[in-house]
C-alpha cells in the first residue's frame, strides 16, 4: 500500500479530488454530473435548471459552467451553499412544501429542463429528514422534478442499490421515455451509489400519487425481508468461513446503511441467536458497557481473543473456533442458562465446522502436494505482473484499464478545454505537483481489493508493455515531427532565428579549430561570436532579397575603408546583382576605386605571403586573380556601360554561376560526416566558397592569417591542428532536437586573438562612423564653396592691399571684412524694402522720404496693371501678324 494513499474517509484524496482542488470545483462530486452530462448531454442545451440538494455546489459549478450564459440555475440543500455566479441558492428541506414555493417562486412561469438530485440522507445528525431514507429521498426528489419539468426534460438521480432500486426505476419508467442507469467512472467503486438518468419526461396530465408515496412505492420490501434475512445469513456464513475471499454485496445495501465498517458491542455477541450470522456482518466487537468491561478483565478473555474482537474479518479457522468457545464459556459463566440449548447447538455447528475443516485440510493439502510447484510459480508470476503494472502505471498513468475512468478518456464535456480526462495530461500534471504516485498507489489499491481480477492479469500486463512500447515510440516519432514543425514555423517567422541558423550552418562548415593561440580568451570569443554575427545577418539579408541602397552604400564604403579587399568583394557581387540594372551600373563605378584602393592596406609582406603558391588554393590570393577576372568582365560589358572604364560584373550565365558562389549552400549532414574523406570532390569547392566567402572578414580568419603571416605557424601544423576531438563528432541518427542542443551549448574552444577582433572591431567601428553617401556629398558641396568663397576673397583682399590711395589702416580694416565674409558660412540675406507709392508719390521718381536702405518701388495696382499691359501687347503683335 503506498504512502500517499489516504484511505481514510474512502480515500478521500483520490485523483477526482485533486482534479477538483485544481479546477476550483467545490466537491470530487462535480465530476460525475461532467461525466454523466458527457454521456447524455443534457445541460448543453438547458435554459433551466433545478438542482435539489446541492451543496456544497459542486454540481451547480459544472450546470453554470456547461448550460449557456444567462440561463436560471436554481441551488437548494439543508446547509446554505457559498454564491456562486449566475446562480440562486437557498437553503431549505426539498420534501417540504416550502421548499416547493421557494422553488416556483424563482422560476416564475418557467419550466426546467433538467433537474438533478444527488442527495444523501444526512445520517446520524439531527436532521429531521434522517427519517427519510435514501430511496424516499429519491421519491420526493422526483416529485419536485415531475412538478417543475418541462416535456421531454431530463432528471437525474442518485440512488442506492438497495432493494428498492428495481421499484424506484418502475416508477421513473412510468414517468420518462428513457431511463439509464449508470455509475459514472468518478464514483468510487466501494459506494453503492448510482445513478439514473432519466430522459423524455411524458409530462402526462395525470399522475397518479402513489407514484410518490414510498408505502406504496417499497410495499413489497418487508415480504421479502425474510427472504433477505435468509440471504444475509448464508452470505455472513460464506463471510466467516472463507474470509480470505471477498464476497460481492449484490444485493444491496440495508436501508440507511450504506457503509461497510460495522461495530457490534460484546453483550450482542454473546447473547444474539445466530452467533456465525454475526461474525460473518460484523467488524469489530466492542466492549463498551460496564458489563463488557467485567467480561474483558476475565481470564477467558485471552489475548487472542480480545485481539480477534479487533477485527474480524480476518479470523482464521482456529481464531473463530477460539471466539466461539469463548462465548460458550462466557454464556455459561454469566448463567445465561436459558439459552445453553442454543449454545449447545451453536457447539455443535462449530463441530461440524470443524469436522469439515478437517476435510478440507486433507484435500487441501492433497492438492498442495500436486500442485505446489505450479500454484508457487503462477503467484510469483502474478506478483511479477502486479509489480509492473504499477511501474507502468506510474509511468503512464493512463489506468490500465480504460473504463476504470471510462468515457473521460476523450472527454470533450470542457469545452474544448484541455481534456481533464486525458491522463496523458494529467498524469503530467499531477507529476509535476508530486501526485503521480497518489494516483499510482490508489490505483494500486484498488487493484488489490479486486484480488480475483489477479489471475488473469497476464496477458493484460503484456498487452500494456507492448501498448507501452508502442506509445513510447509514437510519442518520440511524434515529438520529432512536433520540433520539426516548430522549427519550421520559427524558420518562417523569426528573422532573427534564420540569422541564427545562418550563422549556424556557416560554423558548421568551417569546423576549424587548429590554431592554440595562448592569449585567447573568453571574451574575445565572445567578440568574435558578435562579430560574426554582422556577416552572418548581411547573408541572411542578401538571400532574404533584403538588401537596400542604404546596405549598399554602407557596403560601397566598407570596401572603400577595407584593408580585406578579397572578402568583401564576393559580397558586392551579389548585391549589385540583386539592385535593378541601373543602379548596377552605378554601383560598378563605385566598386571600381575600391578594388583599386582595397590592395593598399596589405603591408608588403602580407602581399608577398599571399601570392605563394600556398594560397592560390585557399582563396586568400585572389586580390591578383580577381584582377584579372575583373580584367576579363571589363571587355565583355564594355559597351554596356558607358560611364565606366572598369567592369567587375559578368553577366549572362556565367554571372548567374557567380551568383551561386556566394549563396550560402545548405546544410548538408554528410559534408559534416565525410569531411575529412580525402576523396570527396565537393570538399574542396565547399572549402573554397566557405574561404572565398569569409575570408579575413572574421576574427578567427585574421588569426589565422596572422599566425601565418608571422610564421608561427606552418601549413602542415595547421592542417594537422584541423584534427581535432571536434572533428570525429559524427551526427548520424542523433534527434535533431539534440543536435540543436549541442549546437547551442556544445562549442569548440576557437582560439581568436586579440588583435584581430580588434581589427575587425576597428573595422566596424569605421563603418559605422561613416555617413552615408548624399550626406557626404552635399558636405563636399559645402566645402568646395567654403574654399571659393575664401579663394575670392583672398583675390579682393590682395586688390586692396594694391591699393595706393589707401592707408594701410584703411587697408586692414577692408581685408579683415573680406575675410570675414569669405570664411563665414552664413550668407547675408539683403533686406529690400517694399515701397508702395500712394498719393502724391504716386508717379514720383527717386528715393520715397524716410525710406533708408535698399527699396522697391511698388504700385498697389502695378501688379494687375502690368500683366494687363502684357496680354495688350501680346494680342497686338498677333494682330499685326496676320
Ligand atoms: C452528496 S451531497 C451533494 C453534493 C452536490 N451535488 C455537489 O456537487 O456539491 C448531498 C447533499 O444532500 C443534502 N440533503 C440531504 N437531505 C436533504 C434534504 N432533505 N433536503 C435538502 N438537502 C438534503 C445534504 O445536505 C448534502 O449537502
Amino acid at each position: 500500500m503506498g504512502k500517499a494513499q489516504k484511505k481514510t474517509g474512502k480515500g478521500r484524496l483520490d485523483k477526482y479530488y485533486k482534479l477538483a482542488k485544481e479546477q476550483g470545483y467545490r466537491a470530487r462530486s462535480a465530476f460525475k454530473l461532467i461525466q454523466l452530462n458527457k454521456k447524455y448531454n443534457f445541460l448543453e442545451n438547458a435554459r433551466c435548471c433545478i438542482d435539489l440538494c446541492a451543496a456544497p455546489g459542486g454540481w451547480l459549478q459544472v450546470a453554470s459552467k456547461y448550460m449557456p450564459v444567462n440561463s436560471v440555475i436554481v441551488g437548494v440543500d439543508l446547509v446554505p451553499i457559498k454564491p456562486i455566479p449566475r446562480v440562486a441558492t437557498f437553503a431549505c428541506d426539498i420534501t417540504t412544501p416550502l421548499c416547493r414555493n421557494l422553488i416556483r417562486g424563482e422560476l416564475k412561469d418557467w419550466k426546467a429542463d433538467v433537474v438533478l438530485h444527488d442527495g444523501a440522507p444526512n445520517v446520524g445528525t439531527a436532521w429531521v429528514q434522517d427519517a427519510y431514507s435514501q430511496s424516499e429521498l429519491v421519491l420526493m426528489s422526483m416529485k419536485l422534478a415531475v412538478e417543475f419539468l418541462m416535456k421531454g426534460g431530463t432528471f437525474v438521480t442518485k440512488v442506492f442499490r438497495s432493494a428498492d432500486y428495481n421499484n424506484l426505476i418502475w416508477v421513473f419508467n412510468q414517468l420518462f421515455g428513457k431511463v439509464e442507469a449508470t455509475k459514472p467512472p468518478s464514483s468510487r467503486n466501494v459506494s453503492a451509489e448510482i445513478f439514473v438518468v432519466c430522459r423524455d419526461f411524458l409530462a402526462p396530465k395525470h399522475i397518479d400519487p402513489k407514484f410518490f408515496d414510498p408505502k406504496h412505492v417499497f410495499k413489497d420490501l418487508s415480504a421479502s425481508t425474510s427472504l433477505e434475512g435468509d440471504k444475509v445469513a448464508a452470505n455472513a456464513q460464506a463471510n466467516v468461513f472463507q474470509p480470505e475471499k471477498k464476497r460481492r454485496k449484490r444485493d444491496g445495501y440495508d436501508e440507511g446503511d450504506y457503509t461497510l465498517f460495522k461495530k457490534a458491542n460484546a453483550a450482542d455477541f454473546i447473547r444474539c441467536q445466530d452467533a456465525v450470522s454475526f461474525l460473518g456482518t460484523v467488524n469489530q466487537i466492542a466492549f463498551e458497557t460496564e458489563e463488557e468491561k467485567e467480561w474483558l478483565a476475565m481470564d477467558i478473555t485471552t489475548e487472542d481473543v480480545k485481539e480477534n474482537c479487533r477485527d474480524l474479518k480476518v479470523l482464521g479457522k482456529g481464531d473463530f473456533k477460539a471466539l466461539m468457545k469463548w462465548r460458550t464459556t462466557l454464556r455459561e459463566e454469566i448463567g445465561l442458562e436459558v439459552k445453553t440449548k442454543a449454545t449447545e447447538e451453536l457447539t455443535e455447528t462449530v463441530e461440524i465446522t470443524e469436522e469439515v475443516d478437517e476435510e478440507t485440510q486433507i484435500s487441501d493439502e492433497l492438492e498442495r502436494l500436486n500442485a505446489e510447484a505450479a500454484a508457487r510459480a503462477k503467484r510469483e508470476r502474478r506478483r511479477a505482473n502486479e509489480l509492473k503494472t504499477r511501474t507502468i502505471q506510474r509511468m503512464q498513468l493512463q489506468m490500465t484499464a480504460p473504463m476504470d475512468i471510462g468515457m473521460e478518456q476523450h472527454d470533450q464535456s470542457l469545452h474544448g478545454q484541455e481534456d481533464i480526462f486525458d491522463l496523458e495530461h494529467t498524469a503530467k500534471g499531477l507529476k509535476k505537483k508530486g501526485g503521480l504516485s497518489a494516483l499510482a498507489d490508489e490505483d494500486d489499491a484498488e487493484s488489490s481489493d479486486d484480488e480475483a481480477g489477479g489471475e488473469d492479469s497476464d496477458d493484460e500486463v503484456l498487452d500494456t508493455e507492448d501498448e507501452r512500447e508502442r506509445k513510447v515510440h509514437g510519442l518520440e516519432a511524434e515529438l520529432d515531427g512536433l520540433y520539426d514543425a516548430y522549427q519550421e514555423r520559427m524558420k518562417e517567422r523569426d528573422a532573427k532565428y534564420k540569422v541564427k541558423e545562418a550563422r549556424k550552418n556557416s560554423k558548421d562548415r568551417e569546423e576549424w579549430a587548429g590554431i592554440q593561440k595562448k592569449d585567447s580568451d573568453d571574451e574575445d570569443s565572445d567578440e568574435e561570436e558578435e562579430e560574426g554575427g554582422y556577416h552572418v545577418m548581411q547573408r541572411a539579408k542578401e538571400r532574404a532579397g533584403e538588401s537596400s541602397d542604404e546596405d549598399s552604400d554602407m557596403d560601397s564604403d566598407a570596401e572603400e575603408d577595407s584593408g580585406f579587399e578579397t572578402t568583401s568583394r564576393p559580397a558586392k557581387r551579389v548585391r549589385t546583382d540583386a539592385v535593378g540594372a541601373g543602379q548596377r551600373k552605378k554601383a560598378r563605378v563605385d566598386v571600381a576605386p575600391s578594388s583599386a584602393k582595397g590592395k593598399e592596406p596589405l603591408s608588403r609582406n602580407a602581399q608577398v605571403w599571399f601570392s605563394q603558391g600556398l594560397f592560390k588554393d585557399t582563396g586568400l590570393s585572389d586580390v591578383e586573380d580577381e584582377e584579372e577576372e575583373e580584367a576579363e568582365g571589363s571587355d565583355v560589358d564594355m559597351d554596356n556601360d558607358e560611364d565606366s572604364g572598369v567592369d567587375v560584373q559578368e553577366d549572362g550565365p556565367s554571372a548567374s554561376e557567380n551568383e551561386d558562389d556566394f549563396e550560402i549552400v545548405p546544410q548538408d549532414e554528410e559534408v559534416d560526416v565525410d569531411m575529412w574523406d580525402v576523396e570527396g570532390e565537393n570538399e574542396d569547392e565547399i572549402k573554397q566558397e566557405v574561404i572565398r566567402k569569409h575570408g579575413l572578414t572574421t576574427a578567427e580568419a585574421v588569426t589565422l592569417a596572422q599566425e601565418l603571416v608571422n610564421q608561427r605557424k606552418t601549413r602542415t601544423e595547421l592542417v594537422n591542428e584541423g584534427f581535432n576531438r571536434y572533428s570525429l563528432n559524427a551526427k548520424d541518427g542523433l534527434p535533431s532536437w539534440f543536435l540543436d542542443d549541442e549546437q547551442r551549448h556544445y562549442k569548440a574552444n576557437i582560439p581568436v586573438t586579440k588583435e584581430a577582433v580588434a581589427a575587425l572591431r576597428a573595422k566596424m567601428r569605421a563603418l559605422d562612423a561613416r555617413p552615408i553617401k548624399k550626406v557626404a556629398e552635399a558636405k563636399a558641396r559645402k566645402k568646395m564653396k567654403a574654399a571659393q568663397r575664401f579663394e575670392k576673397a583672398l583675390k579682393k583682399a590682395e586688390g586692396v592691399t594694391e591699393m595706393s590711395d589707401m592707408t594701410e589702416r584703411e587697408k586692414a580694416k577692408q581685408v579683415e571684412k573680406l575675410m570675414a565674409k569669405g570664411t563665414s558660412t552664413k550668407k547675408e540675406k539683403k533686406e529690400i524694402k517694399v515701397v508702395v507709392a500712394k498719393g502724391a508719390h504716386k508717379g514720383l521718381k527717386g528715393r520715397p522720404k524716410g525710406v533708408k536702405g535698399r527699396y522697391v518701388m511698388v504700385d498697389s495696382r502695378m501688379k494687375k496693371e502690368v500683366r494687363a499691359q502684357k496680354r495688350k501687347d501680346k494680342a497686338q503683335k498677333k494682330r499685326k501678324r496676320n
